[in-house]
């Protein structure tokens, strides 16, 4: 059943091409330790494992971050934890994030590899509802401390993160939205859309639209993974 849940080439033309782009960019220079999550992510996950983000996609991540110089991030949505696990190894040594997710068993999973990668001292994990956990730590410090936040939870809750998240990242921060073009089906007729995926289509083109017409953020749709869109908080 879980077979059949998502489309299995994203918004690419065809699966020959994502091979190649993986074959020929990503896959060399995967970390050992990100292989052998992503590996042990399948193993156990079966099909589902798509939820974690792909490797061309953890190697844009990384390089965005490193540019950005960032230290401080957040991340809502770990599920075995591919993207934190590629964020901890492209922050600096005194750099932290704090990965927020409902679920703690698929993180435990993935704590293995980040202790083995050697970079656990950077990483906290929060067993929580992505925007109960921003209402707490807005409620305890209301100052925007983080320069970086990946947001690849719960879909429906996008709008109600990026609120929250405009004011804990710091102006110049970036808030990146995964899976913003939902398998290239937000630019298909509704009737072409399987039924189970109309849902969050509705919501991430609301969610693009948005985003679209908000001044307070520069914009960046990018095409890659699932589709990432970078907001860089101008005020
Ligand atoms: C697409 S996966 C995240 C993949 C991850 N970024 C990676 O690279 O492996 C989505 C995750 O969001 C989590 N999630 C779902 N609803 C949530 C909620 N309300 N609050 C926090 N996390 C939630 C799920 O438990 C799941 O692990």
């Amino acid at each position: 059943m879980a077979k059949q849940m998502f489309p299995p080439n994203g918004i690419l033309k065809s699966e020959a091409l994502k091979e190649y782009i993986y074959e020929t960019a990503a896959y060399p220079r995967e970390h050992e330790q990100l292989k052998k999550l992503r590996e042990a992510t399948v193993h156990k996950h079966g099909y589902m494992s798509v939820m974690g983000v792909p490797v061309d996609e953890g190697q844009f991540l990384s390089m965005l971050i490193k540019i950005m110089n960032a230290k401080k991030t957040l991340e809502l949505g770990v599920f075995t934890g591919y993207s934190l696990l590629t964020t901890a190894l492209a922050l600096p040594e005194d750099g932290h994030v704090t990965g927020i997710d409902i679920d703690k068993e698929a993180y435990e999973m993935g704590l293995e590899f980040i202790k083995k990668a050697g970079v656990d001292h950077k990483v906290t994990f929060i067993q929580s509802d992505g925007v109960q956990a921003l209402d707490k730590m807005l409620s305890e410090n209301p100052k925007p401390e983080f320069d970086f936040a990946f947001v690849d939870a719960d879909k429906q809750n996008y709008a109600n993160m990026y609120e929250r998240l405009m004011k804990l990242v710091k102006v110049g921060g970036i808030i990146a939205f995964d899976n913003t073009l939902w398998f290239g089906f937000v630019a298909e007729e509704e009737e072409s859309v399987p039924e189970r995926m109309r849902m969050y289509r509705e919501i991430l083109m609301d969610l693009n639209k948005q985003l679209a017409a908000d001044h307070r953020i520069e914009l960046s749709q990018v095409s890659i993974g699932d589709g990432v869109t970078l907001c860089r908080r101008l005020v």
